[in-house]
């Protein structure tokens, strides 16, 4: 598949270093320096500033790119970094720096926020606001980034009915959940699979999904993939991080150790047990 899908997201130079703890910094140490990675340097090279932060690589100088379609579980030991990678990926973690472009574009010609509507970061637990389940799904086209493009002019987006979205739910597997109801009624299951669709019908490019399935039983942990594999369907490209055996849904995997991120081949990824980790 990758050999005739487009790329849609591509990554250069991904590094991470985070602050040491206290006890471990050398004394009189600088304080370090929140990056962000969209601010580029006075170069104009957004990898410049990393150097300003001592402390801990996390990673260094990744580069990878992922197609439409693709799906990806990133593996690896506790603490190498896998979070880390996505929410760098979602230029949400202020010590990381990368070159990023998505379809083509670069992050940096993109506001954070419409960045990161495109390449949609899905935490273990997210939560569901507004009186009713329907309301939390439409919630995200109500804000600001749905509505502006990268030049602030509007954008006509228009909130999905609720056939559009009735339709959806049925077509993920979640004909159990009423949109009536209160979100806080239904079952973490079920507000898992919620929060999926919410970013699903905002149509990113990209979905990072950080142990989105942590704390499901196995029935739900698959409805939770099979909104993925549906998201991938549609042309999406998807990050996973589980901590699960493989479902036999991920068309590649890569591992993360050591600052390095290798990519397996089939039949390791498939006898891999750090996938269960
Ligand atoms: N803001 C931060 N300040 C200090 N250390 C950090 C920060 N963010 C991440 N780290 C460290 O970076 C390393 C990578 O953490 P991360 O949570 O990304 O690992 P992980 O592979 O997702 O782990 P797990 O599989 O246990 O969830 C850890 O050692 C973590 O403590």
């Amino acid at each position: 598949m990758n050999t005739v899908t487009p790329i849609v997201l591509e990554a250069a130079h991904v590094t991470c270093t985070v602050p040491q703890p206290a006890h471990a910094a050398p004394a009189k140490s600088p304080r370090p320096r929140a990056v962000r990675p969209w601010r580029r340097g006075a170069s104009g090279d957004a990898r410049s500033e990393s150097h300003a932060a001592p402390g801990k690589t996390v990673f260094r100088d990744l580069s990878f790119t992922v197609h439409g379609g693709d799906i990806v579980d990133l593996i690896g030991p506790s603490g190498s970094g896998k979070s880390t990678l996505l929410t760098t990926l979602a230029l949400l973690n202020p010590h990381a720096t990368a070159t990023l472009t998505l379809d083509g574009t670069d992050s940096a010609a993109m506001t954070p926020e419409r960045w990161r509507r495109l390449v949609a970061y899905l935490p273990q637990r997210p939560t569901l606001i507004g009186e009713t389940v329907r309301d939390a799904i439409t919630l995200p086209f109500t804000l600001k980034v749905h509505q502006r493009d990268d030049a602030g002019a509007a954008v006509r987006e228009p909130v999905p009915d609720e056939g559009m979205i009735r339709r959806t739910l049925d077509r993920v597997g979640c004909d159990d959940i009423e949109l009536e109801r209160p979100p806080q009624d239904l079952s973490v299951g079920q507000q898992a699979r919620v929060c999926m669709l919410r970013t699903l019908l905002t149509k990113p490019r990209v979905m990072l999904a950080d142990e989105v399935d942590a704390g499901l039983d196995d029935e739900n942990a698959d409805r939770v993939a099979d909104i993925l594999a549906y998201a991938a369907h549609q042309g999406m490209a998807i990050i996973r991080v589980r901590h699960r055996p493989a479902d036999g849904r991920a068309t590649r995997t890569w591992r993360l150790a050591d600052g390095t991120l290798t990519e397996l081949a089939a039949h390791d990824a498939h006898s891999n047990e750090e996938v269960a980790r």
